[in-house]
């Protein structure tokens, strides 16, 4: 049984090294600037601060996705295309892919690439910061994927290594789900801010009410209902985003329960000056109202606001000034 993770960033290492540091057998395939940090030995941090370390078997070289029965793409999305094709090649004939992703569209994608081999969709609930060789689970949250055979196989491991992955039925709906959570990802890497700071500001969640609001008309209207994966339904959480700092505090006091580092991925990226996940993530969205015959000008407004951000334009935001720049998207 040997893993291969392929696209080994923050999620990746911090999986994969789980992984390996519990006794599976891991490769990592990622970028040589990755490989400079992490070849000494990685430290990884749990939710409750428990620490295990662990030196990955990390290379430049995507040959190694050879040997691997499980292969764990954890590129962000817009390499999906790239990374299909360098696999399809190496891929043993049985090695089944998961992904890894934010999105909704990561699994169907890697399929078109490889129309051979077992693509099993994925979902990572939790948040991963880096700092240098140590990857830290600052937010709660699991791992979920499609109801596959394939978990007959490596179930146990990912339940040994502390991450034990919830088999769905209902993939599309987590997926979507997980979209609705991840439209804070523009509105958190442009308030400049670490998300529990962010989260505390109401204009803010005024902001991201209004982006949640907006998917949930779409997605009410392309006829895909969102799973439930926290306490109160997407619905709910949406408009309740909008109360005052003191009661969201006591009503929502679980959306705040997030390790104070904490930034979405999407802050990393405009902070490390790369390219954003912004046109799979509120770009989706914008494209579902579109096959829907509708608009969807907010989340429209978040991807040309972090486009402008990726270019140095106004990369950074208050929470009013955010949520003016929306509402007058919508007027
Ligand atoms: N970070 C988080 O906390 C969370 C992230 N996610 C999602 O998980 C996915 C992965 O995110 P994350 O781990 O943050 O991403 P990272 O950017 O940290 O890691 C991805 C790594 O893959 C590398 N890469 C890209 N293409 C290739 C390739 N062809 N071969 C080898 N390496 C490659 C990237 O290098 P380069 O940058 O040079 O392209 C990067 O180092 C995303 O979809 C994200 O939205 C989901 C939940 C939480
Ligand atoms: C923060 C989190 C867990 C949810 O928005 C995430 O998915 C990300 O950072 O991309």
């Amino acid at each position: 049984m040997t893993i291969c993770v392929f696209g080994a960033g923050s999620i990746g290492c911090y999986v994969g090294g789980r992984l390996a540091a519990t006794g599976t057998t891991v490769s990592f395939v990622g970028r040589s600037s990755m490989q400079e940090q992490v070849s000494g030995g990685i430290r990884l941090v749990d939710r409750d601060g428990q620490s295990l370390e662990v030196t990955p078997a990390f290379t430049t070289d995507p040959g190694v996705a050879h040997d691997a029965d499980l292969v764990i793409v954890t590129v962000k999305s817009a390499a999906n295309k790239e990374v299909a094709e360098q696999l399809r090649p190496l891929l043993d004939e049985g090695a089944v892919v998961l992904n890894l992703q934010n999105g909704i569209h990561g699994g169907s994608d890697l399929r078109a690439g490889l129309p051979d081999h077992r693509v099993v969709t994925g979902m990572v609930g939790f948040n991963v910061v880096r700092d240098g060789a140590t990857f830290q689970q600052t937010t709660a949250g699991d791992i979920m994927a499609a109801t596959d055979p394939v978990w007959a196989m490596y179930a146990d491991a990912f339940a040994t290594a502390g991450l034990p992955v919830e088999q769905r039925s209902d993939m599309d709906a987590v997926l979507h789900a997980k979209l609705l959570l991840n439209l804070n990802n523009a509105i958190n890497a442009l308030s400049g801010m670490p998300l529990r700071a962010e989260l505390d500001i109401r204009d803010f969640r005024r902001c991201l009410s209004l982006a949640q609001q907006e998917a949930l008309r779409v997605m009410a209207r392309s006829g895909t209902a969102p799973a439930k994966l926290t306490a109160v339904s997407p619905t709910v959480m949406a408009r309740a985003l909008r109360l005052p700092d003191p009661l969201f505090r006591r009503f929502g006091g679980k959306v705040l329960a997030i390790d104070p580092a904490a930034r979405s991925s999407m802050a990393d990226d405009l902070a490390a000056g790369r390219p954003t996940e912004v046109d799979w993530i509120n770009g989706a969205v914008v494209d579902l109202a579109s096959e829907a015959g509708m608009k969807a000008p907010v989340n429209a407004r978040l991807v040309a606001l972090v486009h402008d951000a990726e270019r140095a334009i106004h990369p950074q935001w208050t929470g009013s000034d955010l949520l003016a720049a929306l509402r007058s998207a919508v007027e």
